[in-house]
């Protein structure tokens, strides 16, 4: 008979959780993900239910790596909110299941997973379409995802200059104020945008902020809000312009505005550069469109739950 689940909160989540590991496991589950063998990994599309009344949606997200024992599911609240509000603009909560009994093993909570994996595969998406020598990364938005993708981009990569852009200024500031290294603070998203190499935008913009035309050819765009049908980030000219990476093509051609409306092609999954099965065009304006998937949160949550069980096998008194 199986126990209780364990339940690991935030800020042991974010102990145990470290981008030098998880790193290794996205890369490899991308490229599982990408070869649709359902004894490596079964992920539907997320079923998302409107909360009309509060402006948001709830993702579900259930995933199954048979040949590796992981089964789990992803609750994931996300809002449109008004200007100013305090409320956050997503919640998330990872249930680790055995897949043997149905048993819940562990709750944990989905914030720093979400955060991390999402700046873990957007930073694997740089590595492998990002122009060599890259030297200035913008981020346009100042929240959780921003915070994230500045602090992975700058452990793995050496920008020269890393710019940031808010609508406020004094978000902006905020932001400069609480990371380590240096920043620039940019007027508005085109001064952010022009001549930048790698650009990442984590924003909840229903709008396109990013247009084409202030892009440098060959520039690398991680971009990660926009996550519903008719939500955009980036303009029609940029979308058809660069070649267009996803994390899932099933995912893009249901959830992301930027791919449905635009009507732009999606050339290849992340997975299948990572196989080997379609190539890196680095020296292409590339968009790599994440929306997540269910699979990093799979491997987020093994890779927390071993850590867990590690350190409390080491904690335990000696008989
Ligand atoms: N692709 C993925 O796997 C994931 C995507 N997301 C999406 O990433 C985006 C950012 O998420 P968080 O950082 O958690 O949110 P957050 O609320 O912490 O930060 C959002 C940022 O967007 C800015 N913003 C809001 N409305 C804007 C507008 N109309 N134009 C320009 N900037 C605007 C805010 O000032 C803030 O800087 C959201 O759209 C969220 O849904 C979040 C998690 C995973
Ligand atoms: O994958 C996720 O987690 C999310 N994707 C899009 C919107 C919020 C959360």
């Amino acid at each position: 008979m199986a126990g209780p689940p364990v339940i690991i909160w935030e800020s042991e989540v974010e102990r145990l959780l470290r981008y030098r590991e998880l790193i290794p496991r996205l890369e490899e589950a991308l490229g599982k993900f990408s070869r649709r063998d359902n004894a490596e990994v079964i992920q539907p599309v997320r079923t998302t239910v409107p909360l009309q009344r509060h402006n948001g949606f709830l993702g579900l997200m259930p995933t199954y790596m048979e040949n590796d024992g992981v089964l789990s599911t992803k609750f994931v609240c996300f809002y449109k909110r008004e200007e100013g509000s305090a409320l956050p603009a997503t919640q998330a909560t990872v249930m680790l299941l055995d897949p043997e009994h149905g048993n819940v093993k562990a709750v944990m909570d989905g914030e720093v997973i979400t955060s991390m994996r999402t700046a873990a595969v957007s930073a694997i998406s740089a590595k492998l379409l990002m122009p060599p020598r890259a030297g200035v990364l913008a981020i346009l938005g100042t929240g959780k995802q921003a915070l994230s993708h500045y602090n992975v981009f700058t452990e793995m990569f050496s920008f020269k200059e890393v710019r940031v852009w808010s609508r406020t200024r004094e978000r902006a500031e905020r932001f400069r104020d609480s990371v380590s290294g240096a920043v620039t603070i940019s007027c508005s998203a085109e001064e952010a945008v022009r001549g930048a190499d790698t650009i990442v935008t984590v924003t909840r913009s229903t709008e396109p902020l990013v247009f084409g035309e202030w892009v440098k050819p060959g520039a690398h765009i991680a971009a990660v809000g926009a996550c519903r049908p008719d939500w955009r980030e980036l303009d029609d000219v940029l979308m058809k312009e660069a070649v267009v990476y996803v994390d899932s093509r099933e995912g893009a051609m249901t959830e992301s505005g930027d791919v449905i409306l635009s009507g732009a092609e999606v050339f290849a999954e992340l997975g299948d550069v990572i196989n080997g099965t379609k190539p890196a065009q680095r020296e292409k304006t590339t968009v790599f469109k994440s929306l997540g998937m269910g699979v990093e949160d799979a491997v987020s949550a093994k890779l927390v739950f071993d850590q867990w069980k590690d350190k409390s096998k080491r904690m335990q008194p000696c008989t």
